[in-house]
This record gives C-alpha cells, structure tokens and sequence, in this order.
C-alpha cells in the first residue's frame, strides 16, 4: 500500500503543507496554507489537483497547532483525497526548521533530537518556536510516523571560519553559539540543484548569487555549489530588510530607540521568551514601519502611492546591490547567474527590472519582455538575460521548500 509524504513549513504567521507521493521525484498530491494566525480571521488556500479554494475561516486558530490540527483534520477527511485518509496513510512528516545551530544534515526525531533542538529554542525563538510546537504535536498524536526536521541553516555550514566569525571575545562566542548561521538554505539547496541542471553543469562546478526574497528576504554566495556567504547571521534579523524586519542596522541603535531593549517583550509567553529589542527589530520594523503594508506587491509598482513606498523599494534595491557587489567580488568575478526566488523575486518584474540595470558594469543584460512575463506555473527556471551578454545570466527560479524537504526525503529512505 503505498503511504504519503507530508511536508511542513510553519511560520509565526502561517503555517503550509503539502502532500507527496512517496517516489522519485515526488508528485504533489494537495497543498494547503492557512496565514493570518497573529491577524484573525485566518485564510485558508486549498489545492487538490486542478481543485482550488481560497476561505476566511470562523474556527479560531491562534496558534500553529490550531492551524496545523486544522489542516490535517480538513485533508483526512476530504472525501475527494482518499489517498490520505489518517496518519496509517503517511509514511514521513518533514518539518521545516529554521535554526538548526550546528547540525549539518536533517534529523530524526526522537526524545534526544528532540531536547536538542528545544535547547536551541533560546537562539531563534521567534522562528523556531511555530515547528517545534508542531513537532511536539505529531509526536504525540501521530506516534506512528516519522517526523524528520530541515534546517535552514545546514546549507550554510561551508561558509569559511573568517566568515562565520564574529569579532568578538571568542570563549564567550564559543559557550553561546554566538556566529554566523545563515538561513533559507532549504531554499537555496533547491535553487542550486534545479539552476544547475537548468545549467547543463554539475553542481560542484555551479557559482551562483542567489536571492530568497520572501517576507523574510536573504542572498547567498555560492561558489562550487557551496555557500560560501550569505546576508543572515546568529539569526535571521541580520542582511536584507524585510516584510517586518530591519534587516543589518548599527546594534547600538535599540538602544537609542528605547530604554526597555533588554526586557521581555510583552509578545513573550510562558514557553517562548523575547526581548524588546528583539521585537521591535524582528516584527516592528522593515515594510511594515516604513508604509504600514507587509506586501512588496503593493510597494513595487512604477508609480508607488506614496514617498515612503518609494523610500521602501529604494532600500531594498540599495542593499542587495551591495551584496551582490560584495558576492561578486569573493567569487572571483566568475558568476554563472543571479538568480532571483521567493515571492517578491519571482513576482517583481521591476525590481528585477532596476537591479539588473544597475549591475550593468558586470555585464548583465536582460531580455525585457521575458522579464515582464515571468515564469509560466510550472516552470522551475526561467531565463530572462539577454543573449550575448558578457557577464552572468539573470534567471528567475520558482523555489519551492517542502517539495526539497520531500526529495530529500525519497533519496535517502528509499
Ligand atoms: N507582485 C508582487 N510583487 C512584489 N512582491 C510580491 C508580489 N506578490 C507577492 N509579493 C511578496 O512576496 C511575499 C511572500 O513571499 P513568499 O516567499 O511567498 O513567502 P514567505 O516568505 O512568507 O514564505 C509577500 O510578503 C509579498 O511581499
Ligand atoms: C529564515 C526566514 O527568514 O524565514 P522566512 O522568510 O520564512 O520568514
Ligand atoms: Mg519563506
């Protein structure tokens, strides 16, 4: 009897899932996404086949439990998705972890595993705390399945000591875990392997810079299909700006905001602790504290509403520029592509449109109308540079975390 994969991706604010089928590679069977936890009344989106429904819920789902609980519930027991009727039906449950400190691969969870990584809890509440909630769930209520956990931050355990390091006093960096991780490698794992292929080269010979740019938005340097840097740090407040994230500012500046820095946050509860400066820089800041929306759709459009949505998407361009810069200058120069994914790269025609003509001087030219089009629904990458260009390429990937979470899956337990 075959059995299923699900795969799930919790945010603070929403919590996805999909289901797999279990071979290589694995074939989407349903997705479903309920956001606007934090912002009642959630949103449900369904997708089942050609099947789609978008619903405001009346349940009262607070927490990513609810949500999850929800989902599951609402999948089993879809008479038009008989395939997964109870967890009897789920072979693995892979769950994505954005702090992963030290760990170099997925895991397994077990009661060790599992302590592990709620002694890590401390490093990255705010974006740990949703999975490990859920975790925590499957574990009691669906003890029959294997739950195994991605780490964002695995991808980016080649960076080089120098860059991982902070210059700080090293015996108290070393005893607090206190360095560079980098975050969105799920994401950048998929973007690697579908760009090289895309490519006609093998990964280990694949240099790339690379933007997630989603609500939460980083850049990864890639050298011999390796991160070699990446725009994230200890957590993911550092390097770009985003939906409600201030991205790299001086660290001295929390405290000229305010004098409550160091205090709990009123946002903290029982089980997840977070300081004021924390709250403040993670979920006050960014998008939101510049023209009151989280959506960078509604930010950039070629006449913005407002002086300060235009201030938004100039900051936004000024400070990938300069880690594309940066990247290109430690790879040498010998880039094969920029490479632009998550929502706001994939969606953006004119922010891909303003930062390709400001990387002009390394050669990069684009295709206008394939720029304007974007990729078709199933296209994994997308071209859009301009032939005869002499630097790198410009490509569009459509990256996709749980269906990485369910490959990897299937290529290493069957
Ligand atoms: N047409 C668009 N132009 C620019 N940005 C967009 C557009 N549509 C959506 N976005 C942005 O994409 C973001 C979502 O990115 P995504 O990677 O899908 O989500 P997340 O980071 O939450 O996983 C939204 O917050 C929104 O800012
Ligand atoms: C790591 C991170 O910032 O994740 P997200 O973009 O999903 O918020
Ligand atoms: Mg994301």
């Amino acid at each position: 009897m075959p059995k299923y994969i699900l795969a799930v991706n919790a945010g603070s604010s929403s919590v996805k899932v999909t289901f797999y089928t279990f071979e290589n590679p694995p074939k989407p069977i349903a997705d479903a996404q309920v956001s606007g936890i934090t912002a009642p009344p959630p949103a449900l989106k369904y997708q089942r086949g050609p099947v789609k429904i978008k619903e405001k819920l009346e349940e009262n789902l607070s927490t990513p439990q609810d949500a999850f609980k929800y989902i599951l519930k609402r999948c089993f027991n879809d008479p038009e998705l008989s395939e997964v009727a109870s967890d009897a039906d789920l072979a693995y449950i892979c769950h994505r972890v954005v702090h992963g400190g030290d760990y170099k691969d997925s895991v397994t969870i077990t009661d060790e595993t599992l302590h592990h990584l709620e002694a890590l809890e401390d490093l990255a509440p705010l974006h740990n705390f949703s999975a490990l909630e859920i975790i925590r769930l499957c574990k009691k209520e669906l003890p029959s399945v294997a739950s195994i956990t991605f780490f964002d931050s695995a991808f980016h355990q080649t960076m080089p000591l120098h860059v991982k390091t902070y210059p700080i006093n090293q015996e108290i960096a070393r005893a607090n875990g206190l360095r560079k991780y980098g975050f969105h490698g799920i994401s950048y794992s998929f973007i690697l392997r579908s760009v090289a292929q895309f490519l006609g080269k093998p990964i280990e010979q694949t240099n790339l810079i690379a933007m997630h740019l989603g609500s939460g938005a980083s850049i990864c340097a890639i050298k011999d299909g390796k991160s070699i840097d990446t725009s994230m740090g200890l957590t993911p407040l550092a390097g770009l700006p985003g939906a409600t994230r201030s991205g790299s500012i001086d660290p001295s500046l929390v405290f000229h905001y305010t004098n409550e820095a160091g205090k709990l946050s009123p946002a903290s509860t029982k089980e997840m602790h977070i300081s004021t400066a924390e709250e403040i820089l993670n979920k006050k800041s960014g998008w939101k504290a510049l023209t009151g929306t989280t959506d960078f759709g509604e930010i950039a459009v070629e006449n913005p509403p407002s002086e300060a949505h235009k201030l938004a998407f100039d900051i936004l361009v000024d400070r990938i520029l300069g880690y594309i810069g940066s990247y290109y200058l430690k790879l040498n120069g010998e880039v094969d592509a920029l490479v632009f994914a998550g929502g706001i790269g994939e969606k953006s025609a004119l922010l891909r449109r303003t930062l390709s003509e400001k990387c002009q001087s390394l050669g990069v030219k684009i295709n206008l109308e394939a720029n304007e089009n974007g990729p078709e629904e199933n296209e994994t990458v997308k071209d859009i540079s301009k032939g005869g260009g002499k630097g790198p390429r410009v490509l569009i990937c459509q990256t996709n975390e749980q269906f990485e979470m369910a490959y990897h899956t299937v290529c290493s337990q069957s």
